[in-house]
């Protein structure tokens, strides 16, 4: 039975081991989202870019769309954020002024429009992008790229133009090449810093510690498997023989765990029927991520979470997923593969090939746009 006094808290689950996840602020009570968090926003800076000391201030581009929507609410319940920007070619009002009515601290203002730059022109802590067309059955997430790409090159033009030292944080699929296409446009433009460019594979390590939580019948919540490789099908790596708590799955029942895993996303489409992909589990997910960043930017340490990132871990790869130590700039440090078994090695050493097509993809779509430098 709840009690009246029933209170929804954020739990701090794992202090000292692999995992930072906490569920996302809801309600008052965490000492970890109170409004005592390190530099409140001032009145001078407030239109500005604000830094770790200061509360931040967030872009959601795509926040119209499926995962949109609940992502910029996840993110209006989080008292530690001071200002949401939400951003869409469909009109953004009405969902902004819904959001603003919610009595937390953050400012809620909004962009109508296909141009990220009009948002993006008072700079911006962290930008959130979740724009683009979802999978319906059948396709791939490669399938993603011919309408997609453009969505995250423009952004990182604009963001390389007006607010090149924002955290960059990719739902917007196919992960393994759009975060290439979102760094060359940096590159060229002399902006990139491969420490704050994430792909969002949250959803990958939320999913697992799911699964193993159900296998396992443990709280899921205790439950942390490091995933690397990147975000579609055999790319993605969970590595069971480090998950906390220790986890003994062998044999057909771990290859069932891995296939379940790599198709979740899929699943997920095949039950929409034509309706998308995962949106609920994926604004939790982003949320998950980007609240890990703030409150690293904030000064939390052991803050971890595995995302694709700019790589030099294995040589063959400039892209990849590993868990990282989350810090006041981004990444402090990327924790590497780590120790694996056979079996996961030889998981990693099938995707490799898939995983250098992947970024070859991206990296091809920016020189064929000519760079993405400005001409002006
Ligand atoms: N990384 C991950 O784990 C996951 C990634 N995704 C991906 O996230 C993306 C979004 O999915 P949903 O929210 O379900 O799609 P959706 O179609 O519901 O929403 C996308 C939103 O983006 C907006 N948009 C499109 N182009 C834009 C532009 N140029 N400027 C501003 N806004 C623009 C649309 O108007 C729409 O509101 C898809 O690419 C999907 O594959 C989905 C689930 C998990
Ligand atoms: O499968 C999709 O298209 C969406 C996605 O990335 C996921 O749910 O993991």
């Amino acid at each position: 039975m709840f009690s009246a006094a029933l209170r929804i808290t954020v739990l701090p689950l794992t202090k000292g081991r692999l995992s930072s996840h906490v569920l996302p602020a809801i309600g008052t009570t965490s000492a970890r989202f109170s409004g005592k968090a390190p530099g409140c926003l001032s009145k001078s800076n407030k239109s500005k870019s604000s830094g770790s000391q200061n509360k931040p201030r967030i872009a959601v581009i795509g926040a119209c769309g499926g995962i949109g929507q609940p992502l910029a609410l996840l993110l209006k319940l989080n008292p530690s954020i001071g200002e949401l920007i939400l951003v869409d070619k469909d009109n953004m009002a009405g969902v902004a002024a819904d959001l603003s009515h919610i009595e937390t601290p953050a400012k809620v203002s909004h962009f109508t429009t296909q141009n990220p730059g009009d948002a993006l022109k008072g700079g911006v802590d962290i930008i959130v992008l979740p724009a683009g067309v979802p999978r319906k059955p059948g396709m791939k997430r490669s399938d993603l790229f011919v309408s997609n790409a453009k969505v995250v090159y423009d952004t990182a033009k604009a963001m390389g133009e007006h607010s090149p030292d924002s955290i960059l944080l990719i739902i917007t699929n196919p992960v393994n090449s759009v975060v290439p296409v979102a760094c060359e446009v940096l590159k060229n433009q002399g902006k990139l810093n491969p420490k704050k460019i994430f792909g969002a594979s949250t959803l990958d390590s939320v999913r697992a510690a799911t699964f193993i939580g159900e296998i396992t019948n443990t709280d899921p919540r205790e439950v942390v498997v490091p995933l690397i490789g990147g975000h579609s099908g055999t790319t993605i790596i969970p590595l069971l023989s480090r998950s906390h708590p220790s986890v003994t799955l062998e044999g057909e029942k771990r290859d069932e765990f891995v296939k379940k895993l790599q198709n979740a996303g899929t699943a997920v489409v095949q039950a929409k029927a034509g309706k998308g992909s995962a949106t609920l589990a994926m604004a939790y997910a982003g949320s998950r991520l980007c609240f890990g960043i703030i409150r690293a930017m904030q000064g939390e340490s052991n803050v971890v979470e595995s995302a694709y990132v700019v790589s030099d871990i294995y040589p063959e790869l400039k892209y990849l997923a590993t868990p990282l130590l989350l810090g006041k700039n981004g990444i402090e440090k990327n924790l590497g593969l780590g120790k694996m078994n056979d079996y996961e090695t030889d998981l990693f050493c099938k995707a490799v090939p898939q995983m250098k097509k992947d970024v070859a993809l991206g990296e091809k779509y920016v020189k064929e746009q000519g760079g993405g430098k400005s001409i002006c």
